[in-house]
């Protein structure tokens, strides 16, 4: 930990009574940004320590989301670093991967370091920039990759996210690449000749019914199989990008089963929202890969509870009004989820059943922060770790109001919905981010 890092200079905090993980009740003394003691903390002993009554609240590590929009540069007027930033600690993140697809790319070194920068200026999470596999996203030449994983911004993560990486030697050639220093490729998982730039529903009975060009699921799953042998023959990290059908959940359980260096990442949209929203022709709705079937839905819900999906990621996609208020067929794709994809998890996985917040902890933090490489988010809560951390409140429902948002953009499919649970603390380096839901 540099001397320069955002919150490091906190005071210290006592966590009084936190259910940690869900699990056993705990106080937490937090101290020069780390994690002091675990147990039992007297007010007295923790000094004039902040206390924090966290009586029915769980204590979980911070989130950290592998795949965000912030739009800087290029598109401040729906995001900047600092806002999405701002997004993100409300969420409970302390940690967030920005995809490279501004404008410009983040197809360099210095475009890295400047996000990365921004990231430090605002202070709330950690930012880590995603670098581009091709420059320009043009699917065509490699991207400065080494110099981008030796910057300052240390990029592990690689993706032409918005875009595939179609062709097969340029995959190939990435993953060749990236494993020499223990990066990683995530696919944007769309074959370009099933599915192409007009295609925005899910192919099948909503897309015929509303006439609207169909992206079929196969066009997701060809890519991800190809993807899955290249990473084996290479020996090298795949990560699959907002998995969205029950067909890419079985190509993962077996590249799995074959010990392929595969990991992969489902948005809280797609598993809760379904093809029949499209009824009302919202373009809020329309999204890259688009919403599914029932049944797609379910297996990403069960393939998340059993481990065959790795990671929950937000796809955190702001839009201008003005990019996002046309009719459905040319409204861009994309929605929000930072603020809200904790409180989607709740509802879906833990308020059901199929999972416990250790769970909750696994997919929305200590996964993802392993598959991108940080190694000071997603720790236990134990001493000697960094406080990065978040304080949830599993019986404190809260309806969603798109208004309420941080967020510079207002394309919140969320708008309305109740939510099982919220965010209480956001803790970064033991700096409070946020306090009883509010950018501190
Ligand atoms: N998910 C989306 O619908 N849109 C993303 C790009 C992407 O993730 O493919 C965006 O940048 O707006
Ligand atoms: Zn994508
Ligand atoms: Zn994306």
């Amino acid at each position: 930990m540099s001397a320069d890092q955002p919150g490091e200079r906190s005071g210290s905090v006592l966590i009084k009574g936190a259910s940690v993980l869900g699990e056993q009740s705990a106080d937490v003394l937090v101290v020069d940004g780390a994690v002091a003691e675990v147990g039992k903390v007297s007010k007295a002993a923790a000094g004039g320590a902040e206390v924090i009554d966290a009586d029915g609240l769980v204590l979980l590590p911070g989130l950290v989301d592998l795949h965000t929009h912030l739009r800087e540069p290029g598109r401040e007027d729906a995001e900047t670093v600092r806002t999405g930033s701002a997004a993100a600690a409300v969420g409970g993140y302390t940690a967030v991967l920005a995809m490279a697809n501004t404008n410009p790319v983040t197809d360099t070194a210095e475009a890295a370091e400047r996000v990365f920068d921004l990231g430090r200026q605002a202070g709330l999470v950690d930012v880590h920039p995603v670098g581009a596999v091709t420059k320009g996203l043009a699917g065509e030449e490699l991207a400065e990759l080494g110099l981008m994983a030796r910057s300052r911004a240390g990029v592990r993560v690689f993706s032409d996210d918005g875009k595939c990486v179609a062709d097969a030697r340029v995959m190939r050639r990435a993953l060749e690449y990236v494993k020499a220093f223990g990066g990683v490729i995530s696919q944007h998982a769309q074959e370009p000749t099933l599915a192409g730039p007009s295609a925005c529903c899910h192919e099948g009975e909503w897309s015929g019914k509303l006439g609207l060009p169909g992206w079929p699921g196969i066009a997701e799953e060809v890519i991800v199989a190809r993807d899955v042998m290249l990473a084996r023959h290479t020996g090298s990290r795949v990560h699959v990008a907002h998995a969205s059908t029950a067909g890419t959940v079985e190509v993962l359980r077996w590249a799995k089963s074959q010990g392929i260096q595969v990991t992969a990442e489902v948005t809280p949209h797609h598993l809760l929202l379904t093809t029949d929203l499209l009824a009302g022709y919202d373009p809020t709705y329309k999204v890259n890969p688009p919403l599914r079937p029932t049944e797609d839905v379910e297996a990403l819900r069960a393939a998340l509870a059993d481990g065959t999906i790795d990671a929950v990621a937000t796809d955190h996609a702001p839009h201008a009004r003005h990019d996002k208020e046309h009719a459905f067929g040319d409204a861009a794709f994309g929605m929000l989820g930072l603020e809200t994809a904790l409180g989607v998890v709740a509802t879906v996985m833990v308020e059901s059943g199929a999972m416990g917040w250790a769970d909750v902890a696994r997919v929305m933090a200590t996964r993802p922060a392993e598959i991108a490489g940080l190694t000071d988010h997603g720790r236990p809560v134990a001493p000697g770790e960094p406080a990065n951390l978040v304080l949830v409140d599993p019986a404190a429902p809260v309806t969603v109001d798109r208004d309420a948002s941080v967020s510079l953009s207002r394309n919140n499919p969320w708008h309305g919905r109740t939510l099982a649970a919220s965010v209480h603390t956001t803790l970064l380096r033991g700096a409070t981010t946020v306090r009883e839901g509010n950018l501190a």
